[in-house]
C-alpha cells in the first residue's frame, strides 16, 4: 500500500494505538524555552519524577530576551521566566544555548544551526511555530504546557491521526518573490482555518528549488494556516545542510541515515485528503493589510472592502480590520505609509533573509520618520552577516543592528510598536495587539521590508530603484 510521508514517520513512531483515546507517539527531539516549560518542570518536581532522556532536549532563551543591552531585563515576570530556565536546566542537565551562550537564539533558527533534528523525527516544542522544523521532513508540533510536561516525564505525545493535505507549487517564482511570499499566497487560498486538522506536504518543483532557510520559512507558517505541522520531503539540499552539523549522524551512519530519510518521501501515487495547487508565477510580493495572515494580497493589489466578501464571516472580519488597522477599501497597497520596520523572527531571521535585505539597502537612507530593527535569529547568524559586511550596510542605510532574540515579533521583551504605530515586519502574526498595544502589522518578506524603510511606503521592489 503507498504511504504518504506523514504517514510512514507516524508509523516509525507509533509506540500504542488504544482502543479508545488518541495513540501515543515516540518523540525523537524536545525543544524549549523560558516561556512554555517552567510549569512543566514544577510539574514533575511536585510528582516525584524525572525528565526521562535529557539528550533529547534543547532549550534556548529568546522570547523575553532585550535585544539592546540584553542582561537588563526589566519586566519582573521576563526576568523570573529566564532565571527559572536556567536553573531548570542546570538542575537536570539539559543543553540549552543560553543567555551567555554565543549560540543563543530564537529556538527555531538554533536547532537546525546544529542539526539536532533530522528527516523521519518526531519533533515537539511548547511553541506553535515548532512547524518549522517540518522544513527537514521531520513532523514538529507545536504543544500545550501539560503537554510538554508528558513529553519529559515519558518521551511520548498523545495526537490523534491528522488528515493529510498535499500543496504543491509548480514553476518559477517571480524576481523577488520568496518562501515568505508563497507562504503568505497559500494561506490566502486556504485561510487561516484552512488546514485545520491535517498535516500539510508542500511538494512542486518550485518547493524543491527552495534552499533550507526558505523552506524554513515556508513550514514556519504552515501553523498561520491551522496546520498541526507542515513538511517538506529530505533531498539532497535538506543531506548538504546537515551534513557535517554537529548534532548529524557521523561516519558509518551518516550513509545509512541518507538511505534511511530517502525511503521517507511520499510514494508515487500516496493518496492526500485533500490537494490545493499553486502556480509560482502568480505569486507577486505579498503585503497583509488586516489582523490575520489570511488577510493578505499582492503588493500590486488594493485594500479590499468588506462588500468585496460574499462569506458574511470574513465579510465582517474585514469591516473590522480595516478598522483596527486604520485603512480605507480601496487604498492602494503601495500608498501604505509605515513607521516602524522590523526583520527578524523565526520566519525570516535567517542569514539569506539579511543577504536580501542588504542588498536593497545598499547606499540607500530609511525614509524620515522610520525606525529601522534588523534582529539576527541567532549570533551564529549575526556573527556571518557581521563576517559579509551586512551590518554595516545596515547601519549605513540607519538601521539598529541588534543582538538575537523574539524581538519584535512579539511584545514580550521590551522591543514593541507604540499605540497607533505601523510596521512592516517580516514576522509571522499580525494580530491586534501582537507587536504591541496599538500596533498596525503588515507582514512581508525581508525584501519588502527593506525597501518600505527606504520609501517610507510599501514599494512593489520589482520596478523600485
Ligand atoms: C510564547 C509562545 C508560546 C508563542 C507560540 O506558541 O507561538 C510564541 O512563540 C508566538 O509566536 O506567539
Ligand atoms: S520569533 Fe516570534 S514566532 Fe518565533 S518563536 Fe519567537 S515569538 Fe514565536
Amino acid at each position: 500500500m503507498t504511504r504518504t510521508m506523514y504517514e510512514k514517520i507516524w508509523d516509525a513512531n507509533l509506540v500504542h494505538e488504544p482502543e479508545a483515546g488518541s495513540p501515543l507517539l515516540f518523540v525523537d527531539r524536545h525543544l524549549m524555552h523560558e516561556v512554555t516549560s517552567p510549569q512543566a518542570f514544577e510539574g514533575l518536581r511536585l510528582q516525584n519524577r524525572k525528565v526521562r532522556n535529557v539528550h533529547s532536549i534543547l532549550g534556548t532563551i529568546d522570547h523575553c530576551v532585550p535585544t539592546k543591552d540584553r542582561f537588563n531585563i526589566v519586566d519582573v515576570i521576563a526576568k523570573k521566566q529566564v532565571e527559572t530556565m536556567t536553573a531548570n536546566c542546570e538542575e537536570n542537565e539539559i543543553n540549552l544555548y543560553g543567555m551567555d551562550s554565543n549560540q543563543n537564539g530564537v529556538i527555531h533558527i538554533v536547532v537546525p544551526e546544529h542539526g539536532f533534528v533530522h528527516p523521519g523525527m518526531v519533533v515537539c516544542c511548547g511553541d506553535s511555530h515548532t512547524a518549522t522544523h517540518g522544513a527537514f521532513g521531520a513532523l514538529a508540533f507545536g504543544i500545550g504546557t501539560s503537554e510538554v510536561e508528558h513529553v519529559m516525564a515519558t518521551q511520548t505525545l498523545q495526537q490523534k491521526k491528522a488528515k493529510t493535505m498535499l500543496v504543491k507549487v509548480e514553476g518559477k517564482l517571480p524576481a523577488f518573490s520568496t518562501a515568505k511570499d508563497i507562504a503568505l499566497a497559500i494561506i490566502a487560498k486556504t485561510g487561516t482555518a484552512g488546514g485545520t486538522g491535517y498535516v500539510m506536504e508542500f511538494a512542486g518543483n518550485t518547493i524543491t528549488d527552495l534552499t533550507m532557510e526558505g523552506r524554513m520559512t515556508l513550514c514556519n507558517m504552515a501553523i498561520e494556516a491551522g496546520a498541526r505541522a507542515g513538511l517538506v520531503a529530505p533531498d539532497q539540499v535538506t543531506f548538504d545542510y546537515l551534513e557535517g552539523k554537529e548534532f548529524a549522524p557521523k561516519g558509518d551512519h551518516w550513509p545509512a541515515a541518507v538511505e534511511y530519510w530517502k525511503s521517507l518521501r511520499s510514494d508515487e501515487g500516496a493518496e492526500f485528503d485533500a490537494v490545493i495547487e499553486l502556480k509560482a508565477e502568480d505569486i507577486a510580493p505579498q503585503v497583509s493589510w488586516g489582523t490575520s495572515p489570511e488577510q493578505v494580497i499582492s503588493v500590486t493589489g488594493v485594500v479590499p472592502a468588506p462588500s468585496d466578501f460574499t462569506n458574511e464571516v470574513k465579510s465582517q472580519a474585514c469591516a473590522s480590520a480595516l478598522k483596527y488597522m486604520a485603512l480605507d477599501a480601496g487604498q492602494k497597497i503601495t500608498d501604505i505609509h509605515i513607521d516602524v520596520v522590523f526583520i527578524g523572527s523565526c520566519t525570516n531571521g535567517r542569514i539569506e533573509d539579511f543577504r536580501a535585505a542588504a542588498e536593497l539597502l545598499k547606499g540607500k537612507k530609511v525614509a524620515d520618520g522610520v525606525q529601522a530593527f534588523a534582529v539576527p535569529g541567532s549570533f551564529p547568524v549575526k556573527e556571518q552577516a557581521e563576517k559579509e559586511g551586512l551590518d554595516k550596510i545596515f547601519i549605513d542605510a540607519g538601521w539598529e543592528w541588534r543582538d538575537p532574540g523574539c524581538s519584535m515579533c512579539l511584545a514580550m521583551n521590551g522591543d514593541e510598536l507604540k499605540d497607533g504605530q505601523r510596521s512592516a515586519s517580516t514576522s509571522n502574526r499580525n494580530f491586534e495587539g501582537r507587536q504591541g498595544k496599538g500596533g498596525r502589522t503588515h507582514l512581508v518578506s525581508p525584501a519588502m521590508a527593506a525597501a518600505a524603510s527606504v520609501a517610507g511606503h510599501f514599494v512593489d521592489i520589482r520596478d523600485w530603484k
